[in-house]
């Protein structure tokens, strides 16, 4: 074993979960040791399993017995979370990138307005990026700036095209963990290829996972960035999905609302900022129109799932001939079940002991 080899072994190994793949991790060890390989395929240890701790991508994990030859080795455990987001499933997230174009496509706010309120729903800071300045004019691009503000965001204008903007959007994906969302055709692949300098040996694996097939697949990667950093792509966040907010929620995801609520109180603690009287919310600002539109959608979800869940909890699935599936209604109570025979001898066996106690002197 070479000297190097052999220090490598002493030292705990740390490292970030970059792709999960069935029962194989793909971990990059930290940059700062010095080790003869920077990734390895790992498994997970069977205490792990017994535990079910999921290992999850972005995770922060200690691998042991590393075969540097074979690049293989053993997750042996994970190191505590800072965050978790369900969808895409990635730990220690620290930011969302929203990705916009100015132009083709065409910007649209309301469009903005669902990927905006989904970004803000998972809490975590969201840097907003507005790519293919290039296209448009300065007058426009000022305009876009001023608005953004007015909702709540600094964004960021950039074109990847002719490499203006890019220092400042470099600084923030710095030693993080970035998860980058928004439509097709916004450059979101051209971002990656900007950002990551061994893009030519992924080019195959990444526009597969960037094209077409990415809205079908359920498979996540995180991407090392050459500053330091890790990008994901997003697969199922493209089309933002409203539909696991409550209504009572909807409102925090508005920074206006969140601004007027902080300077005044609405009079009903539950207030939605429809109608009631005393709101310290309704009133003239853009986006207004845009929070009741998907206050009525979300709660129109929100009560379908509840009759989806009330239907359940009342009927059971079963199959019946040549294997159709039909919902019965379930037994609601035990009082319409007939008594098995040992709940009936229990029952006896119970009443002859309360006898026996009332009746002992
Ligand atoms: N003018 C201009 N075109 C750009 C810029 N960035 C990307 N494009 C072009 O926009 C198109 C889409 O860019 P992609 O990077 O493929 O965008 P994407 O978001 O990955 O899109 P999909 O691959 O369809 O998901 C390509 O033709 C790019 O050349 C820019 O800053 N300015
Ligand atoms: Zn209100």
């Amino acid at each position: 074993m070479s000297k190097q080899a052999q220090a490598a072994t002493d030292t705990p190994l740390t490292g970030t979960v970059l792709a999960v793949q069935a029962n194989f991790y793909q971990v990059q060890l930290q940059a700062a040791q010095n080790f003869p390989s920077s990734q390895l395929l790992c498994t997970r240890r069977s205490r792990l399993k017994k535990l079910r701790q999921q290992v999850m991508v972005g995770d922060q994990v200690v691998v042991e017995e590393p075969d540097w030859l074979g690049q293989r080795g053993a997750i042996a455990s994970i190191l505590p979370r800072q965050s978790q987001l369900a969808r895409p499933p990635i730990a220690n997230v620290n930011q969302i990138l929203l990705m916009f174009a100015l132009a083709e496509p065409k910007l649209d706010p309301q469009q903005l307005t669902r990927f905006l309120v989904t970004a803000e729903q998972t809490h975590l800071p969201i840097i907003l990026c507005f790519n293919k300045r290039d296209l448009t004019t300065y007058a426009t691009q000022k305009a876009w700036r001023d608005r953004m503000k007015r909702w709540g965001y600094d964004p960021i204008l950039i074109s990847l095209q002719t490499g203006v903007g890019l220092k400042a959007l470099e600084r923030p994906l710095r030693e993080h963990i970035t998860v980058a969302s928004g439509l097709s055709g916004v450059g979101k692949s051209s971002l990656i290829n900007h950002f990551i300098p061994d893009i030519d040996l992924r080019v195959g694996r990444v526009s597969e996972r960037w094209g077409q097939g990415r809205h079908t697949t359920r498979h996540v990667e995180l991407f090392e960035l050459s500053k330091g950093g890790f990008l994901a792509d997003t697969p199922g966040f493209n089309q933002p999905s409203l539909s696991n907010i409550l209504p009572a929620q909807l409102g925090q995801c508005f920074p206006e609302i969140r601004q007027r609520l902080s300077q005044a109180r609405c009079q009903f603690k539950d207030c939605q900022h429809m109608d009631e009287p005393n709101c310290a919310v309704r009133g003239d600002w853009e986006r207004y129109p845009y929070y009741l539109n998907l206050l009525a959608e979300v709660t129109e979800e929100h009560a379908k799932r509840q009759m989806t869940a009330t239907t359940e909890a009342r009927t059971k699935r079963k199959s019946g001939k040549r294997g159709k599936i039909k919902n019965e209604p379930k037994l609601e109570t035990k009082r319409y079940r007939r008594p098995s025979r040992r709940q009936l001898q229990q029952d006896l066996q119970n009443i002859d002991l309360d006898h026996l106690e009332h009746s002992s002197p």
